[in-house]
C-alpha cells in the first residue's frame, strides 16, 4: 500500500530522467518463491547463490592415468574409476585412475597415461607435487557467495547451482505482461496491401521482454475502438500492461482516454528523445502498470528500452544494467533539444551510426549492436557514447 502522494507527472522530461523514473515505479520486487532448477530459467535470484559444499568436493583426477604416491618408479595395482573412492596408497605405490575420480589418500599427483611407461611391472615418468589433481576447493569453498541476488538466471548459473549442490533456487516472480497490439492498419501474415501494413511489434517484443525476465501472458491485436481498449487495460491481470500505438493526437489515438476513464495516473507522459517521444509510463489501480509505446516501430524500441525495460528489471529485482560508454569514430548528429536514440555497429575506430535510422524502419536496428545515446547537440569524433546493447 502506497500512502504517500502520487509522484507528479513527467511531461516531456529529459531522457535520462525518464528511465530513473521507470525504475523507481518498480522499487517494490515482485515475491520471491522457490523453484526447481527445471522452472528457474529466467528468473531472477532473489538471494545470493552460495556453494553448498567446497568445488571440487574431493581432490579429483583432472586427467586419465595413474595416481601416484612420492617420487617413481612405482608398483602399479588396482583401478579406480569415476564415482568411486580407493584405498590409501604409500610412497611408491600408484593405481590406474580415470578424469573425475577422487585421488586416494596418500597420492601426491597423477601422471597422464600418454606420459607413463611400464616396464616390467613398474610405472615409470615424472610428476611434480599435484600434477594434474583439481584439488578441492579449487573454484569455491561451502558457503562462499558465487552469484549476488538480482543475477538472471541463465543456463551457465543452472549448471553451477546444481554443481555446488542445489536443487532449489529462491526466484522472484516474474513480472507477467500482456502487450496490446494496436491499430486497425496491421497485418498478422503476408505482404502489405495498400493501405495496411504488417505488425512488427507483436513478434519483435515478446522474446525481448522474455530476456529481460517478463512473462508474456498475452500478446492480442486490439482495433481502433476506446471502449475495446479500455476495457483491455482495465481487465487485463498482467503486471505490466505494455501497448504499441496510439499514443499521440490522432483521430483514432485512444490511449490517453482509456488510460483516464481506467483511473490511471500518468508517470511519464512524452520524453525528450528521439524517436520516441510520445512514449509514456502509468501506474493502474491495484498498483500495476503500463508502457505506452509509440507505433512507429523504432520509437516502440526507444520505449522499450527507455521504460519497459527498467520497469521490468526493477520489478525483477535486477540491478540497473551497467553504465558503458564508448567512443565514437565518426561524428553524430544531434537534435537540438532532444536525446537520440540511435542505433550503432563497431568498428576498429570506434562506433559508427547506422543507416536507415528513421523512426519506422528497423533495417538499421537489426544489423545494430547497441543504441548509442546521443545527447542535444550530437558527438564529434572521439567523444563517448553510452551503449544500450542490444545482444
Ligand atoms: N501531429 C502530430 N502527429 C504525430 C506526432 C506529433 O507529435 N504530432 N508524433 C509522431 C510520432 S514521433 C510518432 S512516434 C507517432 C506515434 O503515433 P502513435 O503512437 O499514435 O502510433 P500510430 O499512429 O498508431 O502509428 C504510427 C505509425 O506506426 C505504424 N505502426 C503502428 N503499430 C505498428 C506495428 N505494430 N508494427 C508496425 N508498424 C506499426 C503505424 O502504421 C503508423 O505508420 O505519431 C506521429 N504523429
Ligand atoms: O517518436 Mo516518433 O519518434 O519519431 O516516430
Amino acid at each position: 500500500m502506497d500512502l504517500g502522494d502520487p509522484a507528479p507527472t513527467l511531461r516531456g522530461c529529459p531522457w535520462p530522467l525518464a528511465r530513473r523514473a521507470a525504475r523507481l515505479a518498480g522499487r517494490t520486487p515482485l515475491p520471491a518463491a522457490e523453484l526447481d532448477l527445471a522452472d528457474a530459467l529466467g528468473h531472477t535470484l532473489a538471494a545470493p547463490l552460495t556453494a553448498l559444499t567446497d568445488l571440487p568436493a574431493f581432490d579429483t583426477s583432472a586427467m586419465d592415468g595413474w595416481a601416484v604416491a612420492g617420487p617413481g618408479p612405482w608398483r602399479t595395482a588396482g583401478r579406480i574409476l569415476a564415482g568411486a573412492t580407493g584405498e590409501p596408497l604409500a610412497d611408491g605405490a600408484a593405481v590406474e585412475i580415470a578424469t573425475g575420480a577422487q585421488l586416494p589418500p596418500g597420492a601426491t599427483g597423477v601422471l597422464r597415461r600418454e606420459h607413463g611407461r611400464l616396464d616390467r611391472g613398474l610405472l615409470h615418468g615424472t610428476v611434480t607435487p599435484g600434477q594434474d589433481v583439481r584439488p578441492r576447493g579449487q573454484e569455491c569453498h561451502r558457503d562462499d557467495e558465487l552469484l549476488a541476488a538480482g543475477t538472471a538466471v541463465t543456463p551457465a548459473v543452472l549448471g553451477l547451482a546444481a554443481a555446488c549442490g542445489h536443487d532449489r533456487l529462491p526466484v522472484r516472480r516474474r513480472p507477467t505482461v500482456d502487450l496490446l497490439v494496436l491499430g486497425d492498419e496491421l497485418l498478422d501474415s503476408g505482404p502489405p496491401r495498400p493501405g495496411l501494413v504488417r505488425d512488427a511489434l507483436g513478434p519483435l517484443l515478446p522474446p525481448w521482454l522474455a530476456a529481460a525476465g517478463a512473462e508474456v501472458i498475452g500478446r492480442r491485436h486490439v482495433r481502433d475502438d476506446f471502449g475495446l481498449l479500455r476495457d483491455a487495460v482495465r481487465h487485463s491481470p498482467a503486471d505490466l500492461v505494455i501497448t504499441t500505438g496510439g499514443t499521440a493526437a490522432g483521430p483514432v489515438d485512444f490511449l490517453h482516454d482509456a488510460l483516464e476513464a481506467t483511473g490511471a495516473h500518468l508517470l511519464v507522459d512524452g520524453v525528450a528523445v528521439r524517436p520516441g517521444h510520445p512514449m509514456l509510463l502509468a501506474e493502474l489501480p491495484g498498483g500495476r502498470h503500463l508502457v505506452g509505446l509509440p507505433g512507429n516501430p523504432l520509437a516502440a524500441v526507444a520505449g522499450t528500452v527507455t521504460l519497459a525495460l527498467p520497469l521490468l528489471h526493477a520489478l525483477s529485482g535486477r540491478p540497473a544494467d551497467p553504465y558503458r560508454t564508448e567512443p565514437v569514430a565518426v561524428a553524430v548528429p544531434g537534435h537540438p533539444r532532444d536525446t537520440r536514440l540511435v542505433p550503432v555497429a563497431r568498428t576498429d575506430e570506434g562506433v559508427v551510426a547506422l543507416r536507415f535510422d528513421g523512426p519506422a524502419m528497423l533495417r538499421g536496428l537489426a544489423l545494430a549492436e547497441a543504441l548509442a545515446v546521443v545527447p542535444p547537440g550530437g558527438a564529434e569524433p572521439g567523444d563517448r557514447l553510452e551503449l544500450i546493447p542490444l545482444r
